[in-house]
């Protein structure tokens, strides 16, 4: 089998989403397509628990001296974490949040030239979860998998400076920079943010991933992640820029529904604005604050897989509000694209089955997009011992 790229993933299986793209700023009102009642996503019956709730996220310091046990526990009991001293320079956070708010500046029609194609992972669209669901959600996302320039050309073509000006990137010292650099130049400039973002951000993950499974006590040579002439296969990754607009009724509003993520781990970046919670279990939504320089990490369904459960994904929404436009970023990280995962070896034995069949990473992106949330189930092979089914697997969403 020719060997393919995460960008292949959906040529099998094109997601034709019926794309209704809204000038979210000229809206004084959320209109009916975009109101959400608790019946359009049963996720939203769960409470949502409020700040004087002690439980929180756990906070982790990356160069604590626990930092495995620390990381192992919060996988454990949380599935998610926060993560300072992590290594990735704040300004690099902030230019890409700059290129972010510039490209989301930018008018309707403008970014429909970048539009993410039905079988294409990369461009300009809604959520491509949007199709198991009747109502639109209040955001709007950017997928980058590979160089973005040729993106980049089109949102930003030559006589587009009218507009870069207008609206500048949110950012004083890159506007002042950029300013005097053609448009080709910005794309290539932008582009060049985003690939060294990309090579910081890979090595965070693997350094995360190693982190989390040297927690359950695997290392390297328990995972064959190598290509059949035995070369080390790196990991992939798509990155996602999410831009929440000021919502006139955020109560009635869905910036991103509840899901887990098709990854290994995710690491996301939020500006200085919450709005991304968390499920937990036996608790109900909790708000994940921003702290600054911190930096979310997530365990995702691959892991979860890995684990053989012993990680579960986190079930994970955006919620908006009435005045400040809110930007995430996205790192969503995986293994090789031609990699089996499936449960390793040391963490099976006769009381503890292999809960999943084994399924690259396209596979499953392929998954999601037919079956969504029940993702996890359809690859699921045993029953587990203790009979409770998949902690992700209790919502019901509406088709088609
Ligand atoms: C690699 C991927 C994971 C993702 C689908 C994608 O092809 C690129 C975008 C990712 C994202 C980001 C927002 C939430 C999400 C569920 C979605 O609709 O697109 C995730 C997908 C995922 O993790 O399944
Ligand atoms: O914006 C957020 O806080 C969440 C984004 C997210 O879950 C995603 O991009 O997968
Ligand atoms: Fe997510």
């Amino acid at each position: 089998m020719p060997s393919r790229s995460l960008a292949d993933a959906f040529r099998s299986h094109p997601v034709h989403l019926h794309q209704k793209h809204l000038d979210f700023s000229s809206l004084q009102e959320i209109p009916d397509s975009h109101k959400w009642t608790q019946l359009d996503d049963i996720e939203q019956q769960h409470p949502s628990v409020e700040s004087f709730i002690t439980e929180s996220v756990p906070v982790i310091d990356l160069l604590d001296p626990n930092v495995l046990q620390n990381i192992g526990n919060a996988c454990k009991t949380w599935g998610v974490l926060q993560v300072t001293n992590h290594g990735i320079p704040i300004s690099l956070l902030e230019s890409v949040e700059g290129v972010s708010r510039s490209l989301f500046s930018l008018p309707v029609q403008q970014k429909l030239k970048a539009a993410r194609s039905p079988d294409g992972v990369s461009g300009y669209g809604v959520a491509r979860i949007s199709s198991f669901f009747s109502k639109l959600m209040w955001s709007e996302g950017f997928t980058i998998v590979g160089s973005p320039l040729e993106h980049f050309r089109q949102l930003w073509p030559q006589d587009y400076t009218k507009f870069w000006y207008m609206f500048g990137i949110g950012d004083q010292a890159l506007c002042l920079l950029f300013s005097s650099f053609s448009n080709d130049q910005i794309s290539t400039l932008y582009s060049d943010v985003i690939e060294e973002h990309e090579k910081e951000m890979q090595k965070l993950a693997r350094r995360l991933t190693w982190l989390m499974l040297g927690s359950l006590g695997i290392t390297k040579k328990d995972l064959n992640w190598a290509g059949p002439k035995g070369e080390s296969k790196e990991g992939g990754a798509a990155l996602q820029l999410n831009s929440y607009p000021a919502c006139p009724d955020p109560d009635l509003a869905m910036g991103l529904a509840a899901h887990t993520d098709s990854t290994l781990l995710t690491i996301l970046y939020q500006n200085n604005t919450s709005g991304l919670q968390v499920l937990k279990e036996g608790i109900g939504w909790v708000t994940v604050p921003p702290i600054p320089g911190g930096l979310v990490v997530n365990v995702g369904d691959l892991l979860h897989i890995l684990s053989n459960g012993l990680y579960p994904s986190v079930l994970h929404r955006a919620v908006v509000n009435r005045t400040k436009h809110r930007l995430s970023i996205a790192y969503l990280y995986g293994p090789p694209t031609s990699v089996q995962i499936s449960p390793i070896q040391k963490l099976v034995g006769p009381n503890h089955p292999p809960l999943y069949r084994p399924i690259t990473w396209n596979e499953y992106l392929v998954a999601k997009a037919k079956h969504f949330n029940k993702a996890l189930s359809s690859v699921r092979i045993c029953a587990p011992l203790n009979g409770l089914v998949d902690v992700n697997d209790h919502n019901s969403v509406k088709v088609g």
